[in-house]
């Protein structure tokens, strides 16, 4: 099985690099919020969105967290997303405040969908593709179109053969 294709290279994130490059990005949103204040709530893009929104609302010390269930993609290939399940109506009002979080941007479709359903939110990733990055208001680092992004979760430790074999 090639897991790599139809992506040319591959970018590995260990847990270390996650939480370090959320923590990045929450320190970016800090004062970001409404009149330079504080995010009413994190909602976060399962399930990728789940670890960084952790990550920044724990950092940016916000109390309610809320999902919103986008499905995509199976393995590399992706189909029309579609919500299946959506955030509190309570929680979320016009979107104002509300800070969405998923772990990247690829194509923008996924943003793009929520983005429809609050307007007035914020959206941040961790990670940005060129093609997704006009969905995004905040992100940390990005990657070329053509790169995989390997998350901790979707990974294990395992034995490789030297370099040099005897
Ligand atoms: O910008 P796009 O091209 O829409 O792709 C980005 C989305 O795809 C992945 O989620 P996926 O739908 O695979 O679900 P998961 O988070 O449950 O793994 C990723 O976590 C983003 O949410
Ligand atoms: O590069 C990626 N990595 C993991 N999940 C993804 N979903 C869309 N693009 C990616
Ligand atoms: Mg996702």
């Amino acid at each position: 099985m090639n897991d790599r294709l139809p992506h040319e290279k591959g970018f590995h994130i260990s847990w270390d690099q996650i939480h370090r490059d959320s923590r990045a990005l929450a320190w970016r949103l800090d004062g970001l919020g409404p009149d330079n204040g504080g995010w009413r709530a994190v909602v976060a893009i399962t399930r990728g969105g789940m670890a960084p929104a952790m990550i920044v609302s724990r950092e940016l010390d916000i109390r309610v967290v809320d999902t919103v269930s986008v499905k995509s993609y199976n393995n590399q290939t992706q189909a029309a997303p579609r919500v299946i399940k959506a955030p509190q109506a309570e929680v979320m009002g016009d979107g104002t405040g509300i800070l969405v979080v998923d772990d990247l941007v690829d194509t923008g479709k996924t943003l793009e969908l929520v983005r429809a359903l609050y307007p007035k939110a914020h959206f941040a990733t961790v990670y940005a593709k060129p093609q997704g990055r006009p969905m995004v208001d905040t992100f940390i680092t990005e990657v070329s179109q053509d790169t995989w992004i390997f998350f901790p979760w979707d990974m294990a430790l395992q034995y490789v053969e030297p370099y040099r074999a005897t």
